[in-house]
């Protein structure tokens, strides 16, 4: 589907705006044309006097005949038709641009939304600073287009017409004369614009890179100042940005060329529009007051069709972008929103994996036959070797991703079928990478919610949080930077922690949740963690065995399969991998605690 149907599908509320917009902008170039008109009814009053086309045609039946009063009509009509050209100007600006900022708004907006709602998985395929410069530049190129581009298309496509109208009322041969390069030109700025569209897609795609680069570094300094590798990095984003310089070179070699392309064919019909016209005239065949107002038309027809390189050049960057844009917002939400609502406080906390197979490339199952029934209230550990399948677990459980195949139940409904916000917001979730945001820290141990203080204060204490933040210069109110860069992250993980207790859920899902705090802080956080997973269902993923060890129920996972499941002693008198990991872990013979 064409750019502009998908833009036009989309914009149904707006559809008043462009058609009152394309009013105003043909409006505006009739007014914009008459003057050249009046010059040669001008010429041809002084030349004709009282036999002139004015005074014969139109005003003799009012009885204004003299040469003056055919001024004044003129002067009055010209008068008017200023006026009219200023309104109408005036009136399509503000159409045009209204337009333009609303679009651009709600588009932005909607791209947003539309983007949060996607599933991780499409993000795993994409370069964020390639979906940033979507949500930017392209959208801002729409709105470009939008404020100035609309409005020049219609125009030179009305001048055309209205200009090829008065010619072939006053001179049809002239007329074909003139008009004669006018398919040429046409021709000539498709053909450019066909060559340029492949161009610009190029030009958006490079650009896009060239974000991604530069968004990644950003985030990556870090570590490119502990390898000293800036001029590594520096070459890397020369390349990427030498790639968009060339790709956009390839697109000027051929915007270039359009315009003294046009103007020659420009120059073909102004000199037959002279030299014919002029001949026809010099021979009584055509009225000097015709011929003036062909010469002026000629050059007020062809003239703007030099604006069809830049019209052309700023059309096929747009379209370049808005289908970027559009194509963001139509991808399809693979994991749908919709489903049963329900409160939070409804949940009791059954969750029950049956036969489950999974994999982020469905021909690898990463996951494969996954029986699993945690009863609600209780705590279950997963252990395991890295890359066994824990977090993926526990991302299936928040629907980050599809199962191919089994199902996953909630008080014994399948998860498919519940509203994904409802169930997410009765999971408290910590995952290994916490995001902060650049808020205080109270603002993010509040994230998403309305909270009072107080209960921030708790959350924090829970979470063993409270003594570095009252360290803090402002305590609760202390600035804790971009990803809460100004924290340790010990300190990070504590307020992800907080931040996930404060929603009181009836589930928590505790991903290495206190992997980066010291074994003294572990350890408290595990006392609170025993009061407060009373009455919810808690899985606890770690490496460190001390975390997990009073759970109800431990699961080893090797290879996305449960392989040893009981408690912590149970699991040590069974002296399987659980116990070897333990001695490894403790240097402690497999002696089961009396
Ligand atoms: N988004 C992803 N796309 C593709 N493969 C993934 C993705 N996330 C994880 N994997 C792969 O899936 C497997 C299981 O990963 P998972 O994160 O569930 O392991 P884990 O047991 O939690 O490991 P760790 O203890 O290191 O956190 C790994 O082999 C990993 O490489």
């Amino acid at each position: 589907m064409h750019p502009l149907r998908k833009l036009y599908d989309y914009a149904s509320q707006y559809r008043r705006d462009f058609v009152m917009g394309s009013i105003y902008s043909v409006l505006n170039k009739f007014f914009d044309i008459m003057p050249e008109v009046l010059i040669g009814v001008a010429v041809d009053i002084v030349v004709n006097q009282e036999k002139s086309f004015l005074a014969r045609e139109i005003l003799s039946d009012y009885g204004i005949t003299s040469t003056w009063h055919q001024l004044l009509f003129l002067a009055a009509l010209n008068v008017l038709i200023w006026g009219g050209e200023s309104l109408t100007e005036y009136l399509h600006h503000l159409r045009w641009r209204n337009l333009a900022q609303r679009l651009q708004h709600d588009m932005r907006l909607d791209a947003y939304d539309h983007v949060q709602r996607l599933t991780l998985s499409y993000f795993e395929n994409r370069k964020t600073g390639n979906l940033m410069s979507i949500l930017n530049d392209d959208i801002n190129q729409m709105e470009r287009f939008l404020n100035t581009g609309a409005n020049e298309i219609i125009q030179v496509f009305c001048s055309s017409i209205m200009v090829s109208a008065v010619f072939f009322v006053l001179q049809p041969t002239i007329a074909l004369v003139a008009l004669l390069p006018i398919p040429l030109i046409l021709f000539g700025a498709f053909w450019f614009q066909k060559k340029l569209a492949p161009r610009y897609a190029a030009v958006r795609e490079a650009a896009g890179n060239v974000n991604a680069k530069l968004n990644n570094n950003l985030l990556g300094l870090a570590t490119i100042k502990s390898f000293a590798a800036e001029k590594f990095e520096l070459e890397r984003v020369r390349e990427a940005s030498e790639h968009y310089r060339a790709t956009n070179a390839e697109a000027i070699k051929v915007n270039s060329a359009i315009t003294p392309v046009i103007r020659m064919a420009i120059l073909a019909g102004f000199t037959a529009t002279l030299v014919y016209g002029g001949y026809l005239t010099i021979h009584g065949e055509l009225a000097i007051g015709a011929f003036s107002v062909l010469v002026y038309l000629t050059q007020r027809l062809l003239w703007p069709l030099t604006r069809l390189a830049d019209v052309a050049d700023m059309y096929q960057r747009s379209m370049a972008s808005i289908d970027r844009a559009m194509n963001l917002l139509r991808t399809p939400i693979s994991i749908p929103y919709e489903g049963r609502h329900f409160s939070p406080d409804s949940v009791k906390g059954d969750i029950e994996f049956s036969d489950v197979r999974f994999g982020y490339d469905p021909e690898l199952p990463i996951i494969d036959k996954l029986n699993l029934s945690i009863p609600a209230g209780q705590t279950v550990g997963f252990v395991g070797a890295t890359g066994a399948g824990k977090s993926s677990v526990v991302k299936l459980l928040l629907r980050f991703y599809q199962p191919q195949q089994g199902e996953l139940k909630l008080d014994g409904e399948n998860i498919q079928n519940l509203n994904l916000q409802d169930l997410r917001r009765c999971i408290g979730y910590v995952s290994q990478d916490t995001f902060l945001t650049d808020g205080t820290v109270a603002e993010n141990i509040a994230y998403g919610i309305n909270a009072e203080r107080k209960a921030i204060e708790l959350a924090a204490e829970l979470a063993n949080a409270t003594d570095f933040i009252r360290e803090l210069p402002q305590g609760f109110d202390t600035r804790i930077g971009e990803r809460g860069q100004k924290l340790s992250g010990g300190q990070r993980q504590r307020l992800a922690l907080a931040r996930a207790l404060l929603k009181q859920p009836p589930i928590l899902l505790l991903d290495e949740a206190t992997s980066a705090v010291d074994n003294e802080t572990e350890a408290a956080i595990q006392k609170s963690l025993a009061i407060v997973a009373k009455g919810r269902t808690t899985i606890v993923i770690a490496h460190r065995l001390s975390t997990v060890r009073h759970a109800d129920c431990i699961h080893v996972l090797e290879k996305g399969r449960i392989v040893e499941s009981g408690s912590h002693d149970e699991l040590l008198a069974k002296d399987g991998s659980y116990a070897a990991l333990w001695r490894l872990q403790t240097g402690e013979v497999a002696i089961t605690e009396e």
